[in-house]
C-alpha cells in the first residue's frame, strides 16, 4: 500500500518517455540520458528494488528532499537553510555535507572542502538506505564532487533533480569556481528537472554575458535550457532594487515570469537555497512542476516579508526566519484544479427560502458530490457568517472537499477556510494574496483575457469564467457567452470554472468547448434553488461525468 502510494506521487509530476530502449542490465554504470535515468528509476519502483523495507500499514511515507550542499555556520543560507524550508513546507530533509563555510552576515570568512571519497559515502548511506522522492543540490565545490555526486544519481535514481547552481556568495565570495562549470554543463544539468541559477550564475553558465533586464534574463532561460535541463528558473532577486522581483520560468515551450513585489530588507541572505528547497519540497509532495514555482516563489516573498525587520548579526546581510508564522499552514492539501469539477456556490436568499441553514445545505451538496464550496453569502451578518464558514469547514475537512468564501477575506482568515473568491472590484488578488500566505486558493472572477492575464500575475489559483449564461443571482452581469468563454480560457495561464445560468440543461454545451484548462462548472440555482440539493447535485454530477466521456 505505501509502495502504491509513493508511485502515484512519484509519476504524477514528470512524463516517462513511452518507448525506451534500455533495459536494467548492464547496469546503471552506462545510463545516458535523462530519459533513461527516469525509466530505471520507474521500473525500480515496479521491481521494488529500492532496499526500503516491506510495507507496513502503520507506517506513514513522508516526502523526503535529500540537500547535497555545504553548510552555512551562519545558519542563513546553505543546508541549513534547506533543512528549514523543507521542515517548514513539511518535508523530510537529509544531507549530504560538501562544505563547511565559516560565514556570518558579514561574509564569508573561510571554506573547508569535504574530500570527495568522503561526499560519495555520504552519498551511499543516505541512498541506499532512505531513497529521497527528490534530490536538490547547492554548494558543489570541485568538479570531482559534482561527478561522484552523477555517478551516484545513476545508481540510485530518484524521482526528480532540482539543481541550484551556487557559484558566488551574495557577499562576492566564490563557493564554486569556474572551473565547475564544464562539469555542469556537460553532466550535472542536462540531468536536471529544474535549474535555478541567480543573474550572476546564469551569466557565468552562459560564459559571461552581461544580464540586466527581464529580456535577458528570457533568453538566458532560453540558452540553458539548450544545455539539456528539463526546466529553468532564472532568479532575479539582483535585478535593480527598483524593480520587483522577477523570476523568469522557462520550460522548454512557454516563458512564465513569476512577479512578487520587492521586499525592502537587509534580511535576504539564503533566498536562493530556500526557493529551489521549497521548490523540491513541493515536488516531492507531488506538486506539478510550475505548481511547485508558484508556491515556492509565493513562500519566499512570504518569509522575506515576515522576516524583513529581524536582527541578527551586525553585518549588511541577515538571514531569514523560515518558520516564523508559517507552521500552522503545512498541512493544508495543495489546490487541484480537478476541485472545480462541480463547484457549488451557496446563496443565502435561496437557502432562506426552502427553509434551510447554510450548514445543511453544504453537507447536502457534498452528499450529492460537490467536489469545492463557495460560501457565497451576501445578505448574513459577520458574526453569524463566520459561525457558519467555522461549522461548514468541520463538514469539508472530513471530505476532503475544499471551502471557499466569496469576498470576505476576513472570515477566510478568521475561520481558516481553504481561500476566497474574489472579483474585479473586491480587494486585488496581490493583496489578497500577501494578507493569505502562500497557501490558500485564490480564485478570481474574469470575464476578460487581460482579467485572466492579471490575476495569474497577482498570485490566484484559478479563474472564474462567466456569466455564460443570463443568470437572476447577480444583477447587472454581463453575459459573455460560450464564445467568451472560450476566449478567456484558451489565453488563460490559469484553471477555469465556467459560472453562470449553468444547470443540468446546458453544462454539456459548456463543458464540451473541450478547452483543456476549462476545468467545471460553478453552479447557485441548479442546486440551491431547488427542494432536494443533494439529488440535484448527483444529477448534475451524472451530467459532468457524461459529458466528459463524450469529450473523450
Ligand atoms: N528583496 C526581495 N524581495 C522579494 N523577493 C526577493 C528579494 N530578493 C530575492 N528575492 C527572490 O528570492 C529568490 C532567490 O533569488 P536570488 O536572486 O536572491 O537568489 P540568490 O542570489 O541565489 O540568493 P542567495 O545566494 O542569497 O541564496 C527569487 O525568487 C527572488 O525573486
Ligand atoms: C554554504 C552556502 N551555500 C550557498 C550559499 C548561497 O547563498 C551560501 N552563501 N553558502
Ligand atoms: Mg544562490
Amino acid at each position: 500500500m505505501a509502495h502504491l502510494c509513493f508511485q502515484v506521487l512519484s509519476t504524477s509530476f514528470f512524463t516517462p518517455k513511452p518507448q525506451i530502449p534500455v533495459l536494467l542490465s548492464p547496469g546503471a554504470a552506462c545510463i545516458k540520458s535523462i530519459h533513461q535515468y527516469r525509466y530505471l528509476y520507474l521500473k525500480a519502483m515496479q521491481d521494488d528494488k529500492f532496499s526500503t523495507p516491506p510495507c507496513d500499514e502503520s507506517k506513514v511515507r513522508v516526502p523526503h528532499v535529500l540537500t547535497v550542499a555545504g553548510s552555512d555556520s551562519g545558519g542563513g543560507a546553505g543546508i541549513q537553510a534547506d533543512i528549514k524550508a523543507c521542515a517548514a513546507r513539511g518535508v523530510y530533509c537529509s544531507t549530504v555535507i560538501t562544505a563547511v563555510t565559516a560565514q556570518n552576515t558579514v561574509g564569508v570568512q573561510g571554506v573547508n572542502i569535504v574530500p570527495e571519497d568522503f561526499v560519495a559515502e555520504q552519498l551511499r548511506s543516505v541512498l541506499s538506505d532512505m531513497p529521497p522522492n527528490v534530490v536538490k543540490t547547492g554548494m558543489l565545490p570541485s568538479t570531482g564532487i559534482v561527478k561522484t555526486l552523477c555517478q551516484s544519481l545513476k545508481e540510485f535514481p530518484v524521482q526528480a533533480l532540482v539543481v541550484d547552481p551556487v557559484m558566488v556568495s551574495t557577499s562576492g565570495h566564490t563557493l564554486a569556481g569556474p572551473s565547475i562549470l564544464d562539469s555542469f554543463r556537460e553532466e550535472l544539468l542536462p540531468m536536471a528537472d529544474i535549474v535555478t541559477p541567480n543573474l550572476k550564475e546564469a551569466s557565468a553558465l552562459l560564459g559571461g554575458v552581461p544580464l540586466e533586464t527581464i529580456a535577458d534574463m528570457r533568453s538566458a532561460a532560453k540558452a540553458i535550457h539548450d544545455i539539456g535541463p528539463r526546466n529553468v528558473l532564472v532568479n532575479g532577486g539582483d535585478l535593480p532594487a527598483s524593480l520587483d522581483a522577477v523570476d523568469v520560468f522557462y520550460d522548454g515551450n512557454d516563458f512564465y515570469e513569476f512577479h512578487s513585489s520587492r521586499i525592502m530588507t537587509p534580511n535576504t541572505h539564503g533566498t536562493g537555497c530556500t526557493l529551489a528547497s521549497t521548490v523540491a519540497a513541493e515536488l516531492a509532495k507531488g506538486s506539478q512542476m510550475l505548481s511547485a514555482v508558484k508556491v515556492a516563489k509565493r513562500y519566499v516573498e512570504a518569509v522575506l516579508s515576515y522576516s524583513k525587520n529581524i536582527a541578527i548579526g551586525g553585518g549588511c546581510q541577515g538571514p531569514m526566519d523560515h518558520l516564523l508564522k508559517l507552521k500552522s499552514n503545512v498541512e493544508r492539501r495543495p489546490f487541484d484544479p480537478c476541485d472545480l469539477f462541480l463547484y457549488a456556490v451557496t446563496d443565502s436568499r435561496m437557502n432562506k427560502k426552502w427553509g434551510r441553514s447554510i450548514v445543511d445545505a453544504v453537507k447536502a451538496a457534498i452528499e450529492g458530490g460537490a467536489s469545492i464550496i463557495q460560501l457565497r453569502e451576501k445578505e448574513v451578518e459577520t458574526g453569524d457568517f463566520l459561525e457558519a464558514a467555522k461549522a461548514c469547514l468541520k463538514i469539508c475537512r472530513v471530505h476532503g472537499v475544499p471551502l471557499l468564501i466569496n469576498d470576505r477575506i476576513d472570515v477566510a482568515l478568521a475561520s481558516d477556510a481553504d481561500g476566497v473568491h474574489i472579483g474585479q472590484s473586491d480587494m486585488p488578488a496581490h493583496v489578497a494574496r500577501a494578507l493569505l500566505g502562500p497557501d490558500k486558493i485564490i480564485g478570481v472572477s474574469c470575464k476578460t483575457p487581460e482579467h485572466a492575464q492579471q490575476a495569474w500575475i497577482d498570485g490566484a489559483d484559478y479563474i472564474g469564467s462567466g456569466g455564460v449564461y443570463p443568470t437572476n443571482t447577480k444583477e447587472n452581469n454581463k453575459t459573455i457567452g460560450l464564445d467568451g468563454l472560450k476566449t478567456v480560457c484558451v489565453s488563460s495561464k490559469l484553471p477555469v470554472v465556467a459560472i453562470g445560468g449553468i444547470g443540468m440543461s446546458n453544462a454539456q454545451a459548456v463543458m464540451r468547448l473541450g478547452v483543456p484548462n476549462l476545468k467545471g462548472v460553478a453552479v447557485v440555482s441548479a442546486l440551491f434553488d431547488r427542494e432536494c440539493v443533494m439529488t440535484e447535485t448527483r444529477k448534475l454530477l451524472e451530467v459532468l461525468k457524461e459529458s466528459t466521456k463524450i469529450a473523450k
